[in-house]
């Protein structure tokens, strides 16, 4: 069966909410006064998008194939992204054939890998990946998960990351993850508030809860050594990117400080085989989790992934709506997946990438079948209410 070439290629951008998930109107619990880098300066406390958290917006990235079938993905990369896509990997897709993925992808890396390596130019191709494998699985009318191997299960199981892990409870959820609200720079007062709100929500939540803290890189070695041992008191399953990503050897560190039993997580915020052969073979986590529109896309992740099993660590992605839940019914090392609540009080379920997707499916009492993954592709339509901008061409 001769297989559709590459027609087209084109970049839009699109801001508010989608793929930069950063990018919310305001009041929402996602950017309420919630702990980063950033929070030694009083002033970018209270809200992250006041230091640019959502400066980015979200790339869409389409490729149209000769038989005019069109895959397409969404990833956080904004206009630097669309100006990479159109001016530079575009030259690496326009005449392929809908197959050489491997091949695309090893040209976008080592073409990028003078100015790329990781962050918004690994979403880029991360983006175009994703975009690669929407088309040829629509093209051979299947969902991604059987290019990938097919269901190792016949429902997902969520935990979700919200404010309010005690709605979740009652959502279905098996779990529920806190955003850390203070940071080192806030001391003691500020510890004992994060600690007094882990108190809280056990309380609400039980025993049998799974409650988990992200600090979203913003800790120090020893804050996270006395808010680890702290919130043990409370059953805190995973303390989660406690540190600075590059911080390699505090991890490793962390990892033998905490109490026994605790985990430590991280890895949204890393990219490749390579940053991951780091956190695996130094011993920095328990439990991987890479963003597929991040570290690289799909063909990456089966890397990361293969790599994470061989040193039996979990592989939890971190939340990226279909792109991810197309993947972990796929690996036994992912036996569950993430929700990001992205209602603004985080009451109820609405798509992770509203208002930018249709047919995205959604968790119901905490589950997903895997028949709710079956259509073509990712299974996921761009609504044709949000207006793209293409700010570059190609050619
Ligand atoms: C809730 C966290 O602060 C981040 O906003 C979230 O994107 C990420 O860290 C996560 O693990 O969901
Ligand atoms: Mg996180």
């Amino acid at each position: 069966m001769s297989m559709p070439t590459i027609k087209a290629v084109r970049a839009f951008t699109v801001r508010g909410g989608g793929a930069d998930y950063h990018d919310q109107a305001g009041g929402h619990w996602i950017d309420d006064h919630i702990g980063t880098p950033m929070g030694k300066y009083p002033e970018y406390r209270q809200s992250r998008q006041s230091f640019g958290i959502n400066v980015l917006g979200t790339l869409v990235v389409e490729i149209e194939a000769s038989d005019g079938t069109v895959g397409f993905a969404v990833t956080t990369a904004g206009e630097i992204g669309a100006f990479i896509v159109e001016k530079h990997l575009s030259r690496f897709l326009i005449g392929r054939q809908v197959t050489e993925i491997e091949k695309i992808w090893d040209q976008m890396y080592f073409a990028t890998q003078y100015y790329g390596r990781k962050g918004v130019v690994l979403n880029t191709i991360s983006g175009v990946d994703l975009a690669l494998w929407d088309l040829l699985a629509k093209v051979r009318k299947e969902p991604v998960h059987a290019l990938l191997g097919g269901p190792v299960r016949d429902e997902l199981q969520f935990y979700a990351t919200g404010a309010r892990p005690d709605l979740a409870k009652q959502m279905g959820f098996i779990g529920g993850k806190l955003p850390l609200h203070h940071v080192p720079a806030e001391g003691e007062e500020g510890l004992k508030k994060n600690i007094e709100l882990l108190a809280e929500m056990r309380s609400r939540c039980g025993d049998d809860f799974w409650l988990m803290y992200d600090c979203w890189m913003s800790l120090d070695l020893n804050y996270a050594t006395k808010l680890a041992h702290k919130a043990h008191e409370y059953g805190l399953k995973w303390i989660e990117e406690a540190l600075s990503p590059d911080d390699y050897w505090g991890y490793a560190e962390l990892r033998k400080n905490v109490p026994k039993g605790m985990l430590v997580t991280t890895g949204e915020h890393e990219a490749t085989r390579w940053g991951f052969k780091l956190l695996l073979e130094m011993g920095c986590c328990d439990i991987i989790q890479p963003d597929v529109g991040w570290c690289g896309g799909v063909t990456e992740l089966i890397k990361i992934s293969a790599l994470a099993d061989a040193h039996s660590a979990l592989v939890v992605p971190h939340g990226s709506s279909v792109y991810s839940y197309h993947f972990v019914i796929t690996r036994q090392n992912s036996p569950f997946a993430e929700f990001l609540m992205m209602h603004p009080v985080p009451d109820q379920v609405v798509p992770m990438f509203t208002p930018l997707l249709l047919d995205e499916p959604v968790p119901v009492n905490g589950r997903m079948k895997a028949s709710a993954l079956d259509k073509p592709g990712f299974g996921v339509r761009l609504n044709p209410e949000i207006k793209l901008h293409r700010p570059y061409i190609n050619g």
